[in-house]
């Protein structure tokens, strides 16, 4: 009988074309399959000159798809672009897809948007696929069950040319996360709490499967959420087993598999489960119970702590390592130690990108939100993840309890969370933002960033300073 596998080992076992030979620290690289290749303009325009210069056609343009997010504005989308290198990294991609026949979804076109809204949105995203990009948050796409991991421009081109890459075996982390979350916590907590616990290099070369009852009541938006930031614990990927969640998630849309097809696809997806005694290489556990909302004080994703403690002083860490970031990052973001985290007052919140820019992150804030009033020194962007929850959302009437509030209504794409387009942060402001990186810069040179859910999000808007739900509670709401 075979022994027991891990879920990360039979999405890869099934996609091996050729087992690398040798054993343990010697072994050789397997030689994978690709199921699903995304691309955007940042990382692409190199891997397509190489394929040029080498003479070389895309190997499977029907499996490869563009769309364009990290240059395109949020605002006068039907006029031409700008900002000179924006436009070129869009023009350039368009060039490309054209020549090589890649399908690409366009800035004003209904499936526009950041890569990692898009693919599972259009049903390309399926438990059991391989999924690569050249993108660090591909692993949001693990939260159907895939393997799905960002790649280098290099093996972007290997992709390109062969339909497959050439990798070792990642290693298996479980994170056990059971119990129920308070009202008020979701699954952006979870992952800043397990970031903080196993730092930004703990996961490092790991693939982490998130696992537990606290994750099975999750919704197919807020596995995305954690699966996301997986990177910012330096993970290859996160992975989530497919259950009933995913596959209504998945059916019915454009691309998933209908009819006999579909009811075959179901019983294969069934079997993507860690199997009974498989062996990780690491476990992490947490309690669910326990979470409050947390946000992160410094300059990387895992100086966080719960929103109803006190930013941290640099005596607090043993390491002298994590003492002198302390330090550092308490300089950068102009904080006090000691200081309570929900007194530190905000200049712009950010609800957007990748990580909690999908329909139930804009509904969660938008409740919220609705009939309160902002508070008026705080500047609000509101950027959809794709044209399409755009579309969706403003047919719930969301957009217009934003616009009532006083928030900016924008359009799709990667946005302010990391400014390569005009949405950025002035030098020293402080922004309260759903993305996934505060690192230095990171929103615009000198800007500083708190990373926080989208309940934390609104609920910080209303107040001026980082708030939670529960804190603005009493605050009067209009009719
Ligand atoms: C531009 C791209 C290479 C980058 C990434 O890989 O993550 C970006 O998406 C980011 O979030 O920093
Ligand atoms: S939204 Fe942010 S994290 Fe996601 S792909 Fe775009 S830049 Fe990267």
């Amino acid at each position: 009988m075979q022994s027991p596998q891990t879920l990360a080992e039979k999405v890869w076992n099934a996609h091996v074309v050729r087992h690398g030979e040798g054993e343990g620290e010697a072994r050789q690289p397997d030689l994978i399959y690709i199921d699903l290749h995304l691309l955007h303009e940042v990382t692409s325009p190199q891997a397509f000159e190489g394929l040029r210069l080498a003479g070389r056609k895309l190997r499977r343009p029907d499996l490869t798809i563009a769309t364009e997010d990290h240059n395109t504005p949020t605002l006068d989308i039907d006029k031409p672009i700008a900002d000179l290198t924006s436009r070129t990294q869009i023009f350039t991609l368009r060039d490309n897809c054209k020549e090589f026949g890649v399908r690409l979804h366009s800035l004003g076109d209904k499936e526009q948007g950041i890569v990692h809204v898009v693919g599972p949105q259009l049903g390309l995203t399926q438990p059991g696929m391989t999924v690569v990009c050249g993108d660090s948050h591909t692993s949001t796409h693990g939260a159907f069950g895939a393997l799905a991991f960002g790649i280098g421009t290099s093996e972007v081109e290997h992709v390109m040319a062969t339909q497959s890459l050439s990798l070792k075996p990642f290693k298996t982390m479980s994170i056990n996360v059971e119990g129920t979350l308070k009202p008020g916590v979701t699954s952006k907590d979870i992952i800043l709490a397990v970031i903080a616990k196993i730092g930004t290099g703990g996961g490092q070369g790991y693939v982490l499967e998130y696992r537990g009852s606290a994750i099975r009541a999750l919704s197919m938006d807020a596995r995305m959420t954690i699966c996301n930031m997986s990177i910012e614990a330096g993970a290859r990927a996160g992975m989530i087993a497919p259950d009933e969640t995913t596959f209504e998630y998945v059916k019915g849309r454009p691309h998933a598999p209908e009819g006999d097809d579909w009811d075959a696809a179901v019983d294969y997806w069934k079997t993507l489960q860690s199997d009974e005694g498989a062996r990780f290489d690491n476990e992490v556990f947490l309690n669910a119970d326990e979470l409050e909302p947390f946000v992160t004080w410094g300059t990387n994703p895992g100086q966080g702590v719960s929103l109803s403690s006190n930013v941290p002083v640099p005596e607090d860490f043993e390491d002298e390592n994590d003492r002198k970031a302390c330090e550092r990052a308490l300089t950068y973001m102009g904080l006090t130690g000691g200081t309570p985290m929900k007194e530190i007052r905000v200049d712009t919140v950010f609800l957007g990108s990748c990580t909690n820019s999908r329909m139930e992150d804009l509904r969660a804030a938008a409740e919220i939100v609705k009939g309160r009033e902002k508070d008026p020194q705080i500047r609000m962007i509101v950027v959809p993840g794709s044209a399409r929850v755009r579309l969706e959302a403003e047919a719930e009437g969301l957009d217009k309890i934003f616009k009532d509030f006083g928030a900016e209504w924008r359009f799709a794409g990667c946005s302010m969370c990391l400014g390569m387009n005009p949405d950025q942060l002035a030098e020293g402001e402080r922004c309260a933002s759903t993305s996934n990186r505060n690192f230095e810069g990171r929103q615009g040179k000198g800007g500083r960033t708190h990373l926080v859910s989208p309940l934390v999000a609104a609920a910080t808007a209303i107040r001026g300073t980082l708030a939670s739900p529960s804190d603005i509670a009493n605050t009067p709401v209009s009719a």
